[in-house]
């Protein structure tokens, strides 16, 4: 008997492969995508702690030393800063606060990971996760330090093409708030002495390793050779930045809402002085931090505001 033109028949057994989520007794969550590519999340702050693509190559930068317990801040990943980037002014509503606010050294709880509905035909190929931090939810310390109504949402979206972290806050009091974003990546790389950072020639950027002095970047690929602290200020969110080795793009960093970019490598005497960080693990790391911190932006009450990074990683 000739079946060849009967139809096929999809089997009711014959599902597409889904993302998979879990949430860990360890205070984490973790989703893997069907084509391999998998990402990790620590409550503590948020913090993405790996980005893994599909063959496993571990994209992000964590200490060896970090403190994953959550007595302090985590040395590695995608820290959370928030409200405040840097020491906070004196006599600034932060100034209470520590360095680079309270986000990255809270505790933020998971909020689900998105519908299907909400990611339309990428459902099956990508997966957001979705965490929430309010003013109820950090410590009484924390709360007296900057005791304003606020709400954060930070969502982190797996594709196989990119890792997108997008940050919303809102102002839930009636009374205004000012406040800094920075998304902290620290980027996994071969050797930091190969690399160059694209994109942020012509800009003017504080040197926060001499005297915080305003200087011109002259430079097409900024190159790491020393300890190297710089905010590049009105960089155009819609110029990605990135971290090429030999030409050739590593982390290509697309902003929306985030016009500041902080490129940061301790070098060995500060990674010395750091107990959370190896005294060689400079040399296989950046920071390249988008953010809004080149002056503080106002919330008025009721108001939202969001940034968002896109990182491609080289494929
Ligand atoms: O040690 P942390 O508080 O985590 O800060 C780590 C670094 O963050 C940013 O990159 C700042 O520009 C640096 O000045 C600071 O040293």
């Amino acid at each position: 008997m000739d079946r060849s033109k009967k139809p096929t028949s999809i089997g009711i057994g014959g599902s597409i492969p889904q993302p998979t989520v879990n949430i860990n007794d360890n205070g984490t969550v973790d989703a893997k995508l069907p084509s391999g590519e998998s990402v990790t999340v620590h409550l503590f702050g948020a913090t993405v702690i790996s980005w893994k693509l599909a063959n496993g190559a571990e994209q992000l930068f964590v200490s060896s030393k970090a403190i994953l317990d959550g007595s302090k801040a985590i040395r590695g990943g995608i820290p959370v800063v928030f409200p405040v980037f840097g020491p906070p002014p004196p006599d600034h509503a932060t100034s209470k606060l520590p360095q680079h606010g309270f986000a990255r050294s809270s505790n933020w709880e998971f909020l689900g990971k998105s519908s299907s509905e909400s990611l339309g035909d990428k459902a099956d190929t990508t997966v957001k996760l979705d965490f929430g931090l309010s003013s109820s939810m950090i410590t009484e310390e924390f709360r007296k330090a900057w005791p304003y109504e606020f709400g954060l949402v930070y969502s982190v979206t797996l594709s196989p093409e990119s890792l997108e972290t997008s940050l919303q806050v809102q102002n839930k009091g009636t009374e205004s708030f000012d406040f800094h974003v920075l998304l902290h990546n620290y980027f996994k790389v071969p050797d930091v002495t190969k690399i160059g950072v694209t994109n942020l020639q012509n800009k003017t950027y504080i040197d926060k390793v001499d005297n915080k002095q305003e200087k011109q970047e002259t430079s097409d690929a900024i190159a790491i050779t020393g300890e190297t602290d710089r905010v590049y200020l009105d960089v155009d969110p819609a110029t990605p930045v990135s971290v090429v080795e030999n030409g050739k793009p590593l982390f290509t960093i697309a902003r929306e809402g985030l016009n500041t970019v902080t490129v940061w490598n301790p070098w060995l005497e500060n990674a010395k002085k750091m107990s959370d960080f190896g005294d060689e693990e400079y040399k296989g790391m950046v920071c390249v931090e988008p953010g809004a911190v080149k002056s503080f932006s106002v919330l008025e009450g009721g108001d939202a505001w969001e940034g968002t990074q896109t990182i491609r990683p080289r494929l």
